[in-house]
């Protein structure tokens, strides 16, 4: 008999065909994200399911006293309350590797946007205001060739983002980590720094760390006033990495520059959060890993890691903290 599988999120056909290859499978294919209570009934049926983001919290797993794996269609797994997954002996995957290098390319994006003023100036032309009065210099930006870039979280993505800096940019990169990487350091001709010395000397701050105890507000008040006056906030890794009151009051009192944002502390953004009013910021709707082909790649890799799971075989990609 085969084992039953639920995909709490609509899949490419060639997906759903390795799926029905080696599980009895039901799939969610409304685009609009499956409601909580929904999920909850289908997982209790099955033997593993394949989700995106969803909050699996301890009170979720409690119901689910059959569920094997849950595979979850992101790097990132800070939805899921890990104490729980093993306690309860749930197997937890994730999808790291194949996203790499589209959200790397999304950060110099953003480093780009809020450098030249893309998003600003784009609006300045499209609303009339480039005319014959317009002075050169009301459209000068920041150097990033040659910027010193500070990048917090040197794992599979930051060093994407080094290589890019270094050897496409020119740029000095600092970053910092919970250890050093001296293999890295020779590389890249990069350096380790601790978390203040990196925010006092970069002219664009990057965070690309996992959203954790140890992460949540790492960038507050204190750390916005070690910042430089000119300085950019790159924030790809989750909104609560900041403290987002934090950030908009560095913001208002110039503590520093500009900041640009693929990720807040509530997704979907608020209309009204001041952030959204800024000139100085650029905003986007977690798109880090969201082009065609690394999305279905992500997809694919979930699958492959779920019917492992169910099939009886260790999946690629456990989530380390669930590793036995
Ligand atoms: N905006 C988007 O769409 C996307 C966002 N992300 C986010 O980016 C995160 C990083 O992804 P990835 O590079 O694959 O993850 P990795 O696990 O490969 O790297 C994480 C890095 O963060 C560092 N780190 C962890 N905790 C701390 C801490 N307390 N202080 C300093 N550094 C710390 C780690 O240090 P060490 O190496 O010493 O262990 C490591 O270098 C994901 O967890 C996700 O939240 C990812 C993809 C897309
Ligand atoms: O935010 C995206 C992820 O893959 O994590």
């Amino acid at each position: 008999m085969k084992p039953k599988v639920f995909i709490a999120r609509p899949v490419p056909p060639e997906v759903e065909a390795y799926i029905a290859k080696h599980c009895d499978y039901k799939i969610w294919k409304n685009p609009e994200k499956i409601p909580n209570h929904i999920l909850l009934e289908e997982a209790k049926k099955v033997d593993g399911m394949l989700v995106q983001n969803a909050a699996v919290t301890r009170d979720f797993l409690s119901q689910l006293p059959n569920l094997k794996v849950i595979s979850n269609t992101a790097v990132g797994y800070d939805s899921f309350d890990l104490d729980a997954m093993k306690e309860f002996g749930v197997i937890g995957t994730h999808t790291p590797f194949v996203l790499d290098e589209t959200v790397a390319d999304l950060v110099f994006a953003l480093i780009l946007s809020a450098a030249r003023r893309v998003p600003e100036l784009n609006n300045y032309v499209k609303q009339g205001q480039w005319n014959k009065d317009t002075k050169a210099e009301e459209l000068f930006g920041t150097d990033v060739h040659h910027a010193t870039l500070g990048i917090v979280g040197m794992g599979r993505i930051g060093e994407k983002i080094a290589r890019r800096a270094v050897f496409g940019f020119e740029m000095n990169v600092l970053y910092h980590a919970t250890t050093p990487k001296p293999d890295l350091d020779e590389k890249y001709g990069m350096r380790y720094s601790g978390l203040d010395e990196l925010l006092s000397k970069s002219d664009f701050v990057v965070l690309i760390v996992p959203l954790t105890d140890s992460t949540r507000h790492m960038l507050s008040r204190d750390q916005f006033r070690r910042m430089k006056s000119s300085a950019y906030l790159i924030n790809a890794a989750r909104g609560a990495v900041v403290d987002e009151s934090a950030l908009i009051e560095a913001l208002k009192s110039g503590e520093i520059a500009g900041a640009a944002l693929d990720v807040f502390e509530k997704e979907p953004v608020d209309l009204d959060n001041p952030l959204l009013k800024m000139k100085q910021v650029t905003a986007l709707p977690h798109i880090g890993s969201a082009t065609a082909k690394t999305r279905e790649a992500m997809v694919m890799k979930a699958a492959e890691n779920l019917v492992a799971g169910v099939t009886g075989e260790v999946p690629e990609n456990v989530m380390k903290e669930l590793k036995t």
